[in-house]
């Protein structure tokens, strides 16, 4: 393969330099990616070669350990499976091959891992000028591309990244946050295209769509060892045409001549040209450098040539010069685009027409409490919701000003008050917030206040979305109908036990009687043949007579 100049020279450009522009985070920088692709195209490989480590086993090798062997990497939290869908209603991820029901499709399984990363200054792709921790969720999809319906995988991919954004502002919208809480919103999303040669499939664009509306999606050319170097500029070309064509909103590494510098219009337009990343990706290591090949009959190739691959590039972006570009995007942008949208379509909070549909009773407060969902679903959990605010308010008991808005926010929502919202001051001084996305009303300092703190305090998540709670509810099914199914065959276990116990008894019994009889019977048969060889020797000793007699 030829060499790249445009990559030579990004490379050169960020190993010295702006890689280290991002913020610096006080609990160590919070990092979340999410590798979406066909089964086989070499996400796990990626994993694994991004981490410089064996965490993340085959599928074929799932009784392998998990082992990072890279002291700068560190699992927190294992690998889990966060959510799936499949027709046989366990995560193909740990269904073991049935040879019995082939014809089930393995449907959807997400998993995530959760890691600690230190950079160290000059070693591998981690390097920063300072020591920094970054805590990296890295979550996996599986069965992707396996299914004759790929919608189910779509869906679930989806919703999952849904439901992140839907906790973050659940999160949000409490008066108390949660100073542990987690934001697991993903950042980036690598999609990997098959390298067919024939640019993008109807999967590739439906899928990439729908993912760059919760996150920033790369498309990335798996396994680029499969085309030569013309065939690589021919494939990347059409790829980039057919995301034009069909309007995918893939992130561009796009350049503002006004704002950026001039390092970081270099770079992006270097990174722009590059695009889609091209990679290959290896599972041996060379023991004695510690760098990672491909070997093929006719030889080895070193995957960190960034002549020959895009990974060690990739690497930089992620964990260097892009990383705080991504996370912004997602809060300032994906995110805030889906909180105002959803706080848009709350009908309860038309404060002045009390506008409230339908009304469930909440057991603890006794309040009438409208189950109408922040994003105007209904749903009939009698879990309070946001709505909570407008029955009060309906009840006339105050008229409030308070904002339940959040103002744009830096990054996690880790501030545990709400604006506007003094918890030493209870005396509540009216408060509006100008913002176009802020709900705002007049707030009399009352019991009611307190009531309403009370009620929201009690809800951890008065935003939960229908499919969380439905997803729940199914896992609970699920739990129910196995421990149910488990205690019947507890049950038709002891039957058989004791069954095979009185079998037992009974075998015994006839094989005692049995031998009984058998003593019995060879004792007679002893006697019989006694008395047929008395019989014998009687008639040998008169047939001896007779002849001894007969010669005399
Ligand atoms: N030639 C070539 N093979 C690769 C590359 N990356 C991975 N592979 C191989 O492709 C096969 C599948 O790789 P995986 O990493 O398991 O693929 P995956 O996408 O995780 O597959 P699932 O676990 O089924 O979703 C393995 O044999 C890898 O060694 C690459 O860049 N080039």
């Amino acid at each position: 393969m030829s060499a790249s100049p445009r990559s030579q020279t990004f490379s050169q450009n960020t190993h010295g330099g702006s890689m280290f522009r991002r913020k610096k985070e006080k609990r160590g920088i919070t990092f979340s990616l999410m590798l979406v692709g066909a089964s086989g195209t070499g996400k796990t490989t990626f994993a694994n070669n991004l981490l410089e480590s064996t965490i993340f086993p085959h599928r074929y090798q799932q009784d392998v350990p998990a082992s990072t062997n890279n002291d700068n990497v560190k699992i927190v939290q294992p690998t889990k499976v966060v959510t799936f869908n499949s027709t046989n209603g366990i995560p193909s991820y740990m269904s073991p091959f049935d040879p019995a029901s082939p014809f089930l499709e393995p449907g959807i399984t997400v998993t995530s891992t959760a890691l600690e990363i230190t950079t160290n200054p000059g070693e591998h792709d981690f390097d920063t000028p300072t020591p920094e921790k970054i805590n990296f969720l890295l979550t996996d999809t599986l069965g992707l591309g396996e299914n004759l319906n790929n919608g189910i995988c779509f869906d679930e991919i989806v919703s999952y990244l849904e439901q992140q954004f839907d906790l973050v502002l659940a999160e949000e919208t409490r008066i108390k946050r949660n100073p542990r809480f987690q934001d697991t919103r993903v950042h980036v999303a690598l999609y990997f295209i098959e390298p067919t040669g024939h640019g993008l499939r109807e999967l590739d664009v439906e899928i990439m769509k729908r993912l760059s509306r919760y996150t920033n999606v790369l498309p990335i050319i798996a396994r680029a060892d499969s085309f030569t170097a013309d065939e690589l500029t021919r494939f990347k070309k059409k790829v980039i045409e057919d995301i034009d064509r069909f309007n995918v909103p893939i992130y561009k590494f796009e350049v503002d001549e006004n704002e950026d510098d001039l390092e970081t219009i270099e770079e992006n337009k270097a990174l722009a040209k590059l695009q889609p990343f091209a990679i290959i990706c290896a599972d041996q290591r060379d023991s004695v450098t510690g760098k990672y090949y491909r070997e093929y009959p006719w030889g080895k190739v070193d995957i960190d040539n960034d002549n020959i691959s895009d990974l060690k590039l990739l690497k930089r972006v992620l964990f260097g010069s892009h990383l705080q570009e991504f996370k912004d995007t997602t809060q300032n942008l994906l995110y805030e685009n889906y909180r105002a949208e959803k706080l848009a379509s709350v009908p309860e909070w038309d404060v002045e027409n009390n506008d409230v549909t339908e009304t469930s009773i909440s057991s603890e407060k006794n309040e009438a409490i409208p189950s109408t969902l922040v994003n105007g679903l209904t749903r009939n959990s009698t879990a309070p919701s946001l709505s909570n605010f407008a029955s009060l308010i309906n009840t006339g008991k105050f008229k409030s000003q308070q904002s339940l808005a959040i103002p744009p926010q830096s990054d996690t929502p880790s501030t545990p008050r709400l604006n506007g919202v003094d918890e030493a001051d209870e005396s509540l001084t009216a408060q509006s917030i100008n913002s176009p996305r802020s709900v705002s009303s007049n707030v009399q300092a009352s019991p009611e206040r307190t009531k309403l703190r009370n009620i929201s305090e009690n809800i951890p998540y008065m935003l939960q979305h229908d499919r969380i709670v439905a997803r729940k509810q199914k896992l609970e099914e699920l739990e129910a109908q196995s421990a149910k199914e488990l205690q019947k065959r507890i049950q038709e276990l002891e039957r058989k036990a004791v069954e095979l116990k009185m079998r037992e008894k009974l075998l015994r019994q006839t094989s005692h009687d049995q031998s009984q009889e058998s003593i019995q019977t060879n004792s007679t048969k002893e006697k019989l043949a006694n008395g047929a060889v008395q019989i014998k020797k009687e008639e040998t000793y008169n047939d001896l007579a007779s002849i001894i007699s007969k010669r005399d």
